[in-house]
This record gives C-alpha cells, sequence and structure tokens, in this order.
C-alpha cells in the first residue's frame, strides 16, 4: 500500500511570525496517518526545521539548482538542501515552467541532483486549458514525466513522487473533478509500469489544484491519487490539516 503524502507548498508567502504560528499548528499532524510535508521558501527552511524537530511533519524546498556548485549567483544546491533534513524538493512547478522558462531538461537535471544528493524529488507536471482542449493532456504530462525519467537512473526511481497539477486548476478555484484527475493519474502510472511494474506499484502521484478540505475526500478515494500537493489552502492550518485528516 501506498502511504499518502500532503505536501503544503507555501510558494512565496510567510514571514517569521506567521510561520511561526502556522507550523506550530502543523505539529499535530504527526499523529494522523498519512505523510505531511511542507515546502517553504529557503530561507524559512531552518526556522521550520527547528520548530517541527521531533515531530514528524517532513521538511520540503521548492526548488532546487539544476548546478552542482560555482558561479550560479542566487542558486540554493541539492547538497545545501542536504544540510538542513530536507526530505522533498519540487521541481517542476508550472509557475517555474511558465514565469521563469524551465523546460523539461532543466527539470530532469534537477531531480537528478537531489536524488544524488538523497533528496526525493516531488516531480510537477500539468497542461495548460489550452493544451487540454487540443486534447494534449496525456501528451504534455507524459512527456514531462519522461524527460525526468530519462535522466534520473533507474535505481533511483523509488525516490521519485509524482504530482499531477492541471495549470487551469491551480490557484483558480477550479478542481479537476477526481474522475479527470484519475484518469491522468492512470496514465502515468501505466506509463512508468511499462518501465518497472514495481517502481509503478508504489509511486505516489499526488493531485494538485485547488485542493480543499471540501473536495479533498472525493479526490483522495481515487485509486490512482495518492495525496495532495497543496497551495492556498496549506497556508491556514485549519485547512491543511483537515486535508491531512482526509488522506489519513
Ligand atoms: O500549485 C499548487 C501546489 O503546488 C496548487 O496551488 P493551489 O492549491 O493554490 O491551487
Amino acid at each position: 500500500m501506498r502511504q499518502p503524502l500532503i505536501a503544503g507548498n507555501w510558494k512565496l508567502n510567510g514571514r517569521l511570525e506567521d510561520n511561526q504560528r502556522l507550523l506550530e499548528a502543523l505539529r499535530g499532524a504527526s499523529s494522523l496517518r498519512c505523510e505531511v510535508a511542507v515546502c517553504p521558501p529557503f530561507v524559512y527552511l531552518p526556522q521550520a526545521r527547528d520548530l517541527l524537530a521531533g515531530y514528524d511533519v517532513a521538511l520540503g524546498a521548492q526548488d532546487v539548482s539544476r548546478f552542482e556548485a560555482g558561479a550560479y549567483t542566487g542558486e540554493v544546491s541539492a547538497a545545501m538542501l542536504a544540510e538542513f533534513d530536507i526530505r522533498y524538493a519540487l521541481v517542476g512547478h508550472s509557475e517555474r515552467r511558465r514565469l521563469l522558462a524551465e523546460h523539461d531538461e532543466m527539470v530532469a537535471e534537477k531531480a537528478k541532483r537531489l536524488v544524488m544528493a538523497g533528496i526525493r524529488p516531488i516531480v510537477c507536471v500539468g497542461e495548460t486549458l489550452d493544451e487540454r482542449d487540443a486534447h494534449r493532456t496525456e501528451a504534455v504530462v507524459l512527456a514531462q514525466m519522461e524527460a525526468v525519467l530519462n535522466a534520473v537512473p533507474e535505481a533511483y526511481w523509488p525516490m521519485l513522487v509524482l504530482a499531477y497539477e492541471p495549470v487551469w486548476a491551480i490557484g483558480t478555484g477550479l478542481t479537476a473533478s477526481p474522475q479527470q484527475a484519475q484518469a491522468v493519474h492512470a496514465v502515468l502510472r501505466e506509463r512508468v509500469a511499462e518501465r518497472s511494474p514495481e517502481v509503478a506499484a508504489a509511486i505516489r502521484i499526488l493531485y494538485g489544484g485547488s485542493m480543499k478540505p471540501d473536495n479533498a475526500r472525493d479526490l483522495l478515494a481515487m485509486p490512482d491519487v495518492d495525496g495532495g500537493l497543496i497551495g492556498g489552502a496549506s497556508l491556514k492550518a485549519e485547512q491543511f490539516l483537515a486535508i491531512c485528516e482526509a488522506a489519513s
């Protein structure tokens, strides 16, 4: 059985004082049956690590450099993250693909850096509304996923987590229906199965895009939805914890 994972992506939000309240409230998540992770901005990772020490809430970063070290101003490497007990890092979030022109090859390089440093990549894939309307959803998400599978050595595939985040559902209040999400998750898992049935059976595929307490249960009830990547609702302890409970 795949243990559900609920990960909160804070995006570009947070202040020391507000974080403290939120993180203290999230300590309550450590008694739940699902795995819980928070992904604050880089600078707040040490604060989150300190406030969650001794609690079963994992830390994730929102990104990582595709470079190992050197003259890359502003970048944060996988080895640096590994010094801070970081278990997960997002790669390929659609906001970065769109606003910062990240393409599949860069996302794949980042995933490879992470696994080599012992950090589990949460690989985000998802189609835009235009791509969905043009019946290109499957082709888009499969290409995004395969770029990572092709770059990361097979021995490290068990470290991967996938996140299906339809771009049209992120921050819009529109959610993929449970059936829409399930259909894409099943396609992703089938493609992994063609390459490794064992990895396909174990890999967790999260859904992200306006997941809230009132729709989480139905989405998480789908056989191939193994958790959630939560944006807006991860900033409110009550909502985030309610989603974690729905997954437990
Ligand atoms: O992008 C997301 C998580 O990475 C989803 O964001 P929202 O939950 O705010 O739609």
